[in-house]
C-alpha cells in the first residue's frame, strides 16, 4: 500500500454545512478527532427565524428554502467558534467537507469580484449582501418541481431514460428541475445569475475566493450530469435552461484541489497560506467516505434530517426508484442510495405527540411493544415523502387475521389511532421496514453483510435493535453520529494526499490498518432469522399497502 504517511504535526479541518446545523471537525494526522464545534442554525442565528432550518412556503405548495447568507454567517460563527477553542490555524493543512445535497446557490453578475476581493477586517456575511440573484436557496426538502421533473424526463427520453444518463429518474428536490422552475418563473433572475452552485461548492467557493467546481459526485444530484462519462449531459442541459453550461461552470473529481485557501483566511484567523482546499460534495457522499464503506456488502443507514440508505458498487445500474452517484473516494466506483424525507423530523413529531417529548419516554414505547407491532402499520408523512412520493398524510392500518408466519387470508382495517405506544413501534418499524422493501427493489445487498448506522438517532439502542431484527444482520456504530463532516476532514486529507503525490491514492491508505476516529463497532447483534423472516412477510404486505397509497 502507498506510503500514507501525513505530515505528523498537521491537522484536517471538515465541516458538514446540513439542513439544520453547519458542523466542523478537526483531524490530527493519526485520524482522532482533536476538535469539533457546531452552529445551530435555529438558536445561534435566531435572526433568519427559521425552524429546523428551513423556511416552509405555505403558499406555494411544496416549496421549502433555506436564506443563503445563514449559511454563511454560519461559517463565520464557526470559524470563530474554532479560534475560541484556540485551534492552531496554521497547522492545518487542507480543508474540505460537506454540503447538504441538491440545494442551489444563485451567485449574481458580478459576485466573482465580491469573491476575489475578501476584506479580512470583515465578517463575511457583512460582504454578501447583495451576491445572489436568489436569496433563499430552494434545498433537497423541497417539493414543488413536479411538472418541471416530468418536462426533463419527457425532453430526454423518459424517467428511465434520464435515469439512465444521470443516475436517477426526475426528482423534484434536484437541481435541474429547481433550475428550470427558476427559469420559467423569474426568467430576468436566471439572465441576472453569472454561476450556480451546489451547497457543497458554494461552499468551498467561499473558501478558495472564486467559483468552485461542482465535484463528480454531488453533481450527481442534479439531474444534469452523465455519470459514466463524468460530464454535464447535452441532452439533459437543453431540456433544462438555455445557457446552463456556462453558468455551471467545470465539473471535477471529489478529491481534486478546488483550490488553494484565499489570503481572507491567512489574514483573519491566521490559516497557513499554502492550506489547499479539496472539493467538497454531498453529505452522503461525506458520510459514506467517514464511515470507510468500502465492503460491498455493508449498507449504512444516516439518520439525519432525512434518512438515507446506501452502499457501494462496481457498475451503475439505475432504475425508477433510487440514486446513483460517482463514488467521492474511488475514482471507479459508485455509490447506490435511498433518500426518505421524514426522518428525524417525523420521530421528533412521534416523539412529542406520543412520547411526551422524551426520548427517554419514545425508547420505553419501543420496550413495551413487541417485534412486528401486532400487525399494526403506520405511515407517517409529516412532509411530502420521496419514497414513495406521496403527499403529507397519515395512514394506521391493523392486519386482521396476523399470524405473522403467513400472509395466507391477511387483511387490514384502517384506523385513525393506535394506542401511544404502538404509534411509536409502528413509525420505528415502518421507516425501516420501508428501508429493507425499496433497497431490495433497488437490489441492495439482502440481507447485508452487515449496517453501519450514523446520524442522531443512531445513538437510540431501541432504533438499533429494530434496524437489526428488521435487516436480520449485525448494526455497527462508530465514535462520532456526524460522519458527514468527518467524511469531510478525512477527504481533506485524501485530497492532500492525491495532491502531494501527484496522482489517486486509494483512501484506505490512510487508514487501513489503524484505530482511529473513523473506526465502527458492533453495537447490535442481528435478531434472530425467524423474526427476520417474520419482517419480511410484514414488510411484503406494507409494500402492496404502500402501492396502495401510491395509486
Ligand atoms: O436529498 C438528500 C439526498 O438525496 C438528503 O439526504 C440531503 O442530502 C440532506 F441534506
Amino acid at each position: 500500500m502507498a506510503d500514507s504517511s501525513l505530515p505528523p504535526d498537521s491537522l484536517f479541518l471538515g465541516f458538514d454545512s446540513s439542513t439544520q446545523s453547519l458542523k466542523a471537525t478537526v483531524l490530527d494526522s493519526n485520524l482522532n478527532v482533536v476538535k469539533s464545534e457546531l452552529v445551530n442554525f435555529d438558536s445561534d442565528l435566531p435572526h433568519y427565524k427559521t425552524k429546523d432550518g428551513v423556511y416552509r412556503d405555505a403558499t406555494d405548495n411544496g416549496k421549502i428554502v433555506s436564506p443563503t447568507l445563514m449559511w454563511i454567517e454560519a461559517l463565520d460563527l464557526v470559524l470563530q467558534r474554532l479560534s475560541e477553542s484556540e485551534l492552531d490555524f496554521e497547522k492545518v493543512a487542507a480543508v474540505s467537507g460537506s454540503g447538504q445535497q441538491h440545494g442551489s446557490v444563485y451567485w449574481k453578475k458580478g459576485s466573482d469580484a465580491v469573491l476575489s476581493s475578501l476584506d479580512p477586517t470583515k465578517r463575511l456575511v457583512d460582504q454578501f449582501g447583495d451576491a445572489f440573484s436568489v436569496k433563499e436557496s430552494p434545498i433537497w426538502m423541497d417539493s414543488s418541481t413536479t411538472v418541471q421533473c416530468r418536462e426533463i424526463e419527457k425532453a430526454v427520453g423518459g424517467a428511465l431514460m434520464l435515469a439512465q444518463i444521470t443516475g436517477s429518474r426526475g426528482y423534484e428536490r434536484f437541481t435541474g428541475p429547481q433550475i428550470r422552475k427558476l427559469y420559467q418563473t423569474q426568467p430576468h433572475v436566471y439572465d441576472n445569475t453569472e454561476r450556480i452552485s451546489l451547497v457543497s461548492s458554494f461552499m468551498a467557493s467561499l473558501f478558495i475566493g472564486s467559483y468552485a467546481c461542482i465535484d463528480h459526485t454531488d453533481g450527481a444530484g442534479m439531474n444534469l450530469m452523465d455519470i459514466k462519462q463524468k460530464i454535464w449531459s447535452k441532452v439533459a442541459l437543453e431540456a433544462t435552461a438555455p445557457g446552463l453550461e456556462e453558468k455551471l461552470g467545470k465539473l471535477a473529481p471529489a478529491h481534486a484541489v478546488a483550490g488553494q485557501i484565499a489570503a481572507y483566511y491567512a489574514d483573519r484567523y491566521n490559516f497557513r497560506k499554502s492550506c489547499v482546499v479539496v472539493q467538497w460534495s454531498g453529505d452522503n457522499p461525506n458520510s459514506l467516505a467517514g464511515l470507510t464503506l468500502s465492503i460491498p456488502g455493508d449498507l449504512a443507514i444516516s439518520l439525519g434530517t432525512s434518512d438515507t440508505v446506501f452502499g457501494i458498487a462496481s457498475e451503475p445500474q439505475p432504475r425508477l426508484e433510487g440514486h446513483v452517484f460517482p463514488n467521492p473516494v474511488d475514482t471507479k466506483g459508485y455509490m447506490v442510495m435511498l433518500c426518505y424525507k421524514n426522518g428525524s423530523l417525523a420521530r421528533e413529531d412521534v416523539r412529542n405527540c406520543h412520547a411526551e417529548k422524551s426520548w427517554d419516554a419514545f425508547e420505553k414505547c419501543l420496550e413495551q411493544t413487541s417485534p412486528l407491532n401486532g400487525g399494526k402499520v403506520g405511515f407517517y408523512y409529516k412532509d411530502h415523502e420521496i419514497l414513495p412520493p406521496l403527499p403529507i398524510g397519515f395512514h394506521r392500518y391493523i392486519l386482521q387475521n396476523f399470524t405473522e408466519d403467513s400472509l395466507e387470508g391477511l387483511t387490514e382495517q384502517e384506523v385513525e389511532a393506535f394506542d401511544t405506544a404502538s404509534e411509536v413501534r409502528a413509525l420505528v418499524e415502518g421507516q425501516f421496514l420501508s428501508m429493507r422493501g425499496h433497497a431490495e427493489r433497488f437490489g441492495m445487498p439482502s440481507p447485508p453483510k452487515r449496517i453501519i448506522a450514523t446520524g442522531g438517532a443512531s445513538a437510540n439502542k431501541s432504533i438499533l435493535k429494530a434496524i437489526a431484527s428488521i435487516f436480520g444482520c449485525d448494526v455497527y456504530t462508530v465514535q462520532r453520529p456526524d460522519s458527514a463532516s468527518l467524511g469531510g476532514a478525512l477527504r481533506a486529507a485524501h485530497g492532500w494526499l492525491c495532491n502531494k503525490k501527484g496522482s489517486f491514492v486509494p483512501i484506505a491508505c490512510l487508514y487501513e490498518g489503524k484505530s482511529t476516529a473513523l473506526s465502527s463497532k458492533l453495537a447490535v447483534s442481528a435478531g434472530d432469522q425467524e423474526l427476520a423472516h417474520k419482517y419480511s412477510l410484514l414488510m411484503k404486505k406494507r409494500m402492496e399497502l404502500e402501492n396502495l397509497l401510491v395509486q
